[in-house]
């Protein structure tokens, strides 16, 4: 079989006629039907075409795709950073393990470098991808799924906490209206939350239709303070299963729930269990240190179903990014980033003083070296050093710099990304 020579590939930005074709190749790299009903490729167009969208064509035939966007994300502390989001990655299977993803990546990082951007961020399909082109796994998820009977919950329970809030179902207009305020208060307390933009709002409650048949309209629920203040949002969508017996065996999935207070997360975690009918609670993507075992009664009746790595990132500006986050301790570390691909990498000097953090070139002798995507995994404050060290990934080299890195660079709380994207 002869495959084309790579260089007669050529890889470029799309032009907007290109997009039916550019679509085409990604439903086919997704594995799913290659030709989308005519009234959703034109609902796509119109949101996308425009963007930054890369296609490898082969003989006028599109045959990868990559897509990315602006996007922020946030850093320890609350500042949010400007990130490259990229989606949307195939390489048509004819034409994989030649380049084509490499150099997809290589024009969209080099233009995001120059355009100023902090990071580039991802959700990783497969874990051995991205490491190659400098991207870290930052933060981590984790499903669980709540057994309900024997969560604790119920007549001889606990009864919601009594403070005067209340719980309320709305409908999705309600939800593109007060959710957007929610969510920029949630991500600003919550590092490694990333933005979202209005067509967000719109594609994740049916007001835009990205899929001919995955739209299924769920419930939305609304937390209010005694002052009638919103602190908590969910949406789920249950299931109609029946026992032989005919008794109610119905599974409540959470698609989202965000809280910016204690009392609307214990409030909403409760409402979800005390449904009737409902015997399962699928909690959705959490983070991994979430409260919501410890919220039941009986935390065992929780049972953790998934754990994997979530938010990727690439630091394309290593000065800016470190600058950007904030550490519970002063301290200095000096910092030999290495970065095959030649965006990010240097000597670097982290001097953290009480009113701040600088982050500067410098001569120096080094105290950690370590790759540019280690340095990722280290960002967010979710993955130690001392670990890193462990594998082989971080070299000390001045006795006690593990130490110091971890105790200006880890968390209390786990850093966290509610979004796919
Ligand atoms: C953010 C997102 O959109 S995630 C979605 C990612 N897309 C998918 O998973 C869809 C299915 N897969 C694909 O379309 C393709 O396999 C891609 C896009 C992942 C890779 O595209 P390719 O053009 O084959 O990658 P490319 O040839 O540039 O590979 C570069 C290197 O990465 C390695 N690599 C690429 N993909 C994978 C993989 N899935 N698993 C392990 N290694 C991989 C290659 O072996 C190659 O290594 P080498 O340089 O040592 O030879």
């Amino acid at each position: 079989m002869s495959h084309p020579v790579p260089h007669d590939i050529d890889v470029r930005p799309i032009a907007e006629d290109e997009f039916a074709d550019w679509q085409r190749a990604l439903n086919t790299g997704f594995l799913l039907e290659p030709t989308l009903p005519p009234e959703i490729l034109e609902v796509r167009r119109r949101n996308l075409a425009s963007g930054r969208l890369l296609g490898a064509f082969d003989r006028g035939r599109c045959v990868a795709t990559f897509r990315s966007f602006p996007q922020e994300v946030t850093a320890v502390g609350g500042t949010p950073v400007a990130a490259d989001a990229i989606t949307s990655v195939t390489v048509t299977p004819t034409h994989r393990r030649r380049g084509l993803l490499t150099r997809m990546m290589g024009s969209d990082l080099t233009a995001a470098r120059e355009r100023g951007d902090v990071v580039a961020s991802l959700i990783a399909a497969e874990y051995p991808i991205y490491g190659r082109f400098g991207f870290g796994p930052a933060t981590t998820t984790n499903e669980w799924t709540i057994d309900v009977p024997r969560a604790g919950f119920g007549p001889r329970g606990p009864a919601m906490p009594e403070d005067g809030g209340r719980v309320d179902l709305v409908d999705a207009e309600d939800v593109r209206k007060l959710g957007p305020e929610l969510h920029e208060r949630l991500r600003r307390g919550q590092p490694g939350a990333v933005s979202r933009d209005e067509l967000w709002w719109q594609v994740n409650t049916g007001a835009v239709r990205f899929h001919a048949d995955r739209w299924r309209e769920p419930c939305y629920g609304v937390y209010r303070s005694a002052d009638g203040e919103v602190e908590g949002m969910v949406a789920y969508r249950c299931d109609d299963t029946w026992g032989d017996a005919k008794q109610p065996l119905n599974t409540a999935t959470v698609l989202g729930l965000m809280t910016v207070t204690p009392a609307a997360e214990r409030a909403l975690w409760y409402y979800l269990c005390s449904i009737d009918w409902v015997v399962r609670v699928k909690s959705g993507w959490r983070s991994p240190d979430d409260v919501l075992p410890l919220l039941l009664p009986d935390p065992r009746a929780a049972r953790l179903t998934t754990q994997a790595d979530w938010l990727w990132l690439r630091l394309l500006d290593v000065a800016r990014a470190m600058e950007a986050r904030s550490y519970p301790s002063a301290g200095e570390l000096v910092l030999e980033v290495a970065d095959a691909a030649g965006l990010a990498g240097g000597r670097y000097l982290l001097d953290v003083a009480p009113d701040g953090a600088s982050c500067t070139p410098t001569s120096r002798s080094a105290d950690l070296t370590l790759d540019v995507s280690d340095l990722a995994r280290l960002w967010l404050g979710d993955e130690s050093a001392e670990r890193l060290a462990v594998l082989g990934r971080v070299r000390e080299e001045r006795a006690g710099a593990v130490r110091v890195a971890d105790a200006l660079l880890r968390t209390s709380r786990r850093p966290w990304c509610p979004d796919m994207f």
